[in-house]
């Protein structure tokens, strides 16, 4: 998958011009860069959710309906407990993934099942980081995108966290792109860094 091309002007403010970049499916495609590079607006682009004034060439992208897309701050569903959040995604992904893969019957059984019947919105922002990457990686889609997944997340919930992301890869063969102002935190895991200016 590569975007070429891509060029977003905000009046006076260049934020990209004819910047090309391409993905891999071997390795976690992450996105870095300083805050206001243009991370966000990049994958809303790549999602179709992005400003009118970007423009660019999309190649091998997969359709709207093949992307999963966990944004950086969600504000919906916050009276749904873990419970129903966890089933809904459930109902619309693969059961394969938590049946056949011991990473998630083990993150289930040690940490979701202790906030089981919390409301979303009564999780503290690391672990509803946790609950809602667990709920995208139940899906069955081409292209993933997490924006700042380990943002305010503790160390140990980090890796627990970039784990079920790379698995995405690893096991399952997906493309994923996330971004990360932490790179220290990828150090062991297969990444193809694409740093924005
Ligand atoms: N409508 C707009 N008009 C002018 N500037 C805008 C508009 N929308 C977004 N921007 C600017 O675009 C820049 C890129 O925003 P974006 O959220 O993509 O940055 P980011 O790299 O994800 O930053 P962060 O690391 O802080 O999350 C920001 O400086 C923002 O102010």
């Amino acid at each position: 998958m590569q975007i070429k091309n891509y060029s977003l002007r905000y009046v006076d403010r260049v934020l990209a011009q004819n910047f090309d970049v391409e993905f891999s499916n071997q390795a976690i495609n992450v996105i870095t860069g300083a805050n206001g590079a243009g991370k966000t607006t990049l994958l809303d682009f790549i999602a179709d959710v992005g400003p009118k004034a970007a423009k660019g060439d999309k190649i091998n992208v997969p359709k709207q309906a093949e992307i999963a897309y966990q944004l950086q701050h969600i504000h919906f569903f916050t009276t749904l407990s873990v419970a129903q959040t966890i089933t809904m995604y459930r109902q619309l992904g693969d059961p394969a993934v938590e049946t056949q893969n011991p990473t998630f019957q083990i993150i289930k059984a040690q940490i979701l099942d202790k906030i089981w019947h919390v409301e979303m919105g009564k999780l503290s922002g690391g672990e509803r980081q946790m609950v809602l990457t667990y709920g995208q990686c139940l899906l069955d889609r081409k292209l993933y995108i997490f924006d700042e997944p380990t943002s305010g997340v503790d160390v140990d919930n980090t890796k627990i966290i970039l784990n079920m992301i790379a698995s995405l890869v690893q096991e399952r063969q997906k493309l994923v792109i996330m971004t990360s102002h932490n790179l220290e935190q990828l150090a062991e895991l297969p990444v193809n860094l694409i740093a924005l200016a």
